[in-house]
């Protein structure tokens, strides 16, 4: 029997990933989302698309009645670090508010399976690196703070009832499906490889550096850059893992190591042969220094096997996307 699954945020940059690879492996997918960020075209033609919230109650009801849906993929949020600074209220109505909406609703229609999209935002700056799921949760912006809440709803919810979660920590998500079937169109991203993509390709007349004198080994900021399709499969094990019956886990999802933005800089110019226009800037409110994920519980829970950890072939899949997506 096909098994149905709910992807909110399916119209998103990683949302439209996972559905893909949902599909591929046989199971019917219903997409919620409002479009605020994501794009229609985005939606796989195989998926079932409903324009609409997911703070909306009357309606996440009917979906998960109408198409029985077996476990809810929850991707939809508000997804900018320094876009939260400027307004709190909006990033704890949508990613915090809205996503007890979404829980709440499971509960009663008697759906008890639930991945959310978490972050490493959710650490804050870690004392040790790489950070493991048992490091402090101190996060430094209201972004890591929304999500890190709903975490703790999540959490209270399976304790008190027989829903089970997996909870995925994601570290900087980049590139794009190897086939070009999906790829990262988000307006206005912010996103480092993504913007660097833009720059090089002209779209952007230039790549600005947010601080350049913090205590790393070249100055700047190290992300632990993780490729979406690995991310993808990630999601699919996930779920396997809760139709298992396996019980509610959090997870981080990287790659046990960090790039400098110097160093990304430097693989975009050799993966697309442009010199990027690079201005110095200031620091960015709200940016962690240095974090990279220690993954083994993830290898060993979900026995997740990454196939595109190579930060050259992250940036050549998300280049090629911006050269073949007109936005
Ligand atoms: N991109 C990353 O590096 C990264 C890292 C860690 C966590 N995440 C998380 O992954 C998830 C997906 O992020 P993304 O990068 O694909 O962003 P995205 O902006 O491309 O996707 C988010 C999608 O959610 C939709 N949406 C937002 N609010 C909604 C609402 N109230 N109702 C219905 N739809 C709504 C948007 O229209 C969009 O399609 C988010 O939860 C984000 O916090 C992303
Ligand atoms: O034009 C740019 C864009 C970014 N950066 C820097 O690059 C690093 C990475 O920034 P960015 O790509 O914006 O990602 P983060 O702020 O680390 O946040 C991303 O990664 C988090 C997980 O680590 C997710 O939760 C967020 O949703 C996602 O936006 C930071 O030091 C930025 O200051 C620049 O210097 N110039």
């Amino acid at each position: 029997m096909t098994r149905t699954v709910l992807v909110t945020g399916g119209a998103g940059y990683i949302g439209s990933h996972v559905t893909l690879s949902l599909l591929e492996a046989g199971y019917a997918v219903v997409v919620l989302d409002n479009l605020s960020t994501g794009r229609r075209e985005l939606v796989h033609g195989d998926a079932t698309f409903y324009e609409g919230s997911t703070g909306d109650r009357d309606l996440v009801l009917k979906i998960l009645r109408d198409h029985q849906i077996e476990a809810v993929l929850h991707f939809a949020a508000s997804t900018v670090v320094p876009e939260s600074l400027a307004d709190p209220m909006g990033y704890y109505a949508n990613n915090t508010v809205n996503s007890r909406n979404m829980m709440a609703c499971c509960a009663e229609a008697g759906v008890d399976r639930f991945v959310f999209s978490s972050t490493a935002a959710v650490y804050g700056e870690p004392e040790e690196l790489p950070v493991t799921e048992a490091a402090s949760l101190r996060p430094i912006s209201p972004y890591g703070h929304s999500k890190l809440m709903t975490e703790q709803m999540l959490t209270d919810l399976s304790r008190a009832s027989s829903l089970k979660h997996v909870i995925l920590r994601y570290f900087n998500v980049a590139g794009a499906d190897p086939e070009g079937r999906t790829g990262q169109s988000t307006p206005n991203a912010t996103h480092l490889i993504k913007v660097a993509c833009e720059a090089a390709c002209g779209k952007r007349e230039n790549l600005t550096v947010f601080g350049d004198d913090y205590d790393t080994p070249d100055g700047t900021c190290i992300r632990d850059y993780i490729h979406v399709t690995d991310l993808a499969e990630a999601h699919l094990a996930a779920l396997r893992y809760l139709e298992n019956n396996g019980e509610s886990t959090i997870l981080n999802c990287g790659y046990n190591r960090g790039f400098s933005i110097r160093e990304v800089i430097q693989s975009v110019e050799k993966n697309t042969g442009r010199d990027l226009p690079v201005v110095n800037g200031p620091r960015r409110d709200g940016d962690i220094v240095s974090i990279y994920a220690e993954n083994s519980k993830i290898l060993e829970t979900l026995g997740w096997k990454p196939q595109h950890d190579d930060l050259d072939h992250i940036v050549k899949t998300a280049y090629a996307w911006e050269t073949r997506s007109a936005d």
